[in-house]
């Protein structure tokens, strides 16, 4: 008999901060009229979670899990928490077709990643959908001197900019530029009180291969620019440590010989690289090679032919922990050069 097969149900990681918004944002999620049944997996503790008064009609399940941490204690607390809430949809105890889990504010969301990745029957039935991240404009500019935080904000898919109603628009300028210098990928969006378009939460695809990231960057290739544009990015006041890098060519590229670059990259940094995401232009290929990872796990694929009006260039944005940026970037240097 063949086994069932099951449409997997997106999931979405919320991190942030202590105090950064993450419940507020959970509970207009909750609230809103979309149709949708979100089953939730808090680790907060009950008294200050989301309560039954805001459960009571709603849809939703919430998973507790005991020993607080989802995100650093056991992996596997995490992972009896999503069997669960599949054993019960399956019996039909309970119904819904997406899950959120709110990690804690002192939470690295690595590991809530990973599990969707490693277990089998999980990576089946679930399909990480985003990390959405909620930074406190008030204190990030302190918070994000703590390395956890400069983390939450670098494995993010979205930066959601809570309490900007609490700061000027030359704090929120900063804030934002040193957000983008931590993490190039996520766009950044305001939340205002938890209220923001479903749209900007839902269907973020950020593990998805094929669909394209980091738009400003691909408008800052439209410039002038030469074959190997290689900026260095701009410095901050406080050396972060999670720093974005981009690497660009526009010589296309060897398979061989980029293969061997990512290989020795990995090698070396995979567990550094919090998340990387390349569209690349290979020689003598009409389609873009696409690839994606978060830490040591990752994945390549030919996608679409490119476009007569494209401009045919390989770009990668690279996020990690204390990178050698300088020497990172001389060696994808000389694997275009020695084309
Ligand atoms: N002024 C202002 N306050 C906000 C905003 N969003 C959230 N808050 C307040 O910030 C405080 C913390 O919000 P929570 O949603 O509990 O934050 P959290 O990330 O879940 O907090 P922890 O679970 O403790 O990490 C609450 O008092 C919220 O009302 C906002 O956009 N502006």
């Amino acid at each position: 008999m063949s086994e069932p097969s099951f449409t997997p149900i997106p999931v979405t990681i919320l991190s942030g901060f202590l105090g950064a918004g993450k419940t507020t944002l959970l509970r207009h999620l909750l609230k809103t009229e979309h149709g949708l049944k979100i089953a939730v997996i808090e680790n907060e503790l009950a008294e200050t979670g989301i309560d039954s008064e805001l459960l009571g009609e709603q849809p939703v399940q919430v998973v507790t899990l005991a020993n607080g941490c989802v995100c650093c204690s056991v992996r596997s607390d995490l992972e009896m928490a999503l069997f669960t809430l599949l054993e019960q949809r399956d019996s039909g105890v309970i119904a819904f077709d997406r899950l959120v889990i709110e990690c804690t504010g002192m939470a690295d969301p690595a590991p809530v990643a990973q599990t969707f990745f490693i277990d089998e029957e999980l990576r089946e039935r679930y399909i990480l959908d985003g990390i959405l991240t909620l930074v406190d404009a008030a204190h990030a500019p302190f918070q994000l001197n703590l390395s956890i935080a400069q983390a939450q904000v670098g494995f993010a898919d979205r930066l959601l900019v809570s309490k900007r109603d609490l700061v000027d628009e030359t704090n929120f300028e900063a804030l934002c530029q040193r957000l983008q210098r931590i993490n190039r990928r996520a766009p950044i969006r305001v939340v205002e009180h938890g209220q923001i378009d479903l749209a900007e939460l839902l269907d973020v695809r950020g593990f998805n291969l094929n669909d394209d990231f980091a738009p400003d960057l691909k408008a800052e290739s439209k410039q002038a620019a030469p074959f190997v544009s290689l900026r260095p990015a701009e410095k901050s006041r406080a050396e972060d440590r999670i720093a974005s890098l981009v690497l660009r060519s526009e010589k296309p590229l060897d398979i061989d010989r980029l293969s061997d670059f990512m290989n020795s990259l990995l090698e070396e940094f995979g567990n550094s690289l919090l998340r990387y995401k390349g569209v690349l232009h290979i020689a003598g290929e009409p389609r873009r090679l696409v690839f994606q990872g978060v830490l040591k796990l990752y994945g390549f694929d030919w996608d679409r032919e490119w476009a007569a009006d494209e401009k045919q260039e390989s770009v990668m944005v690279l996020i990690g922990d204390s990178l050698p940026e300088a020497r990172i970037r001389q060696e994808f240097m000389q694997m275009v050069a020695t084309l």
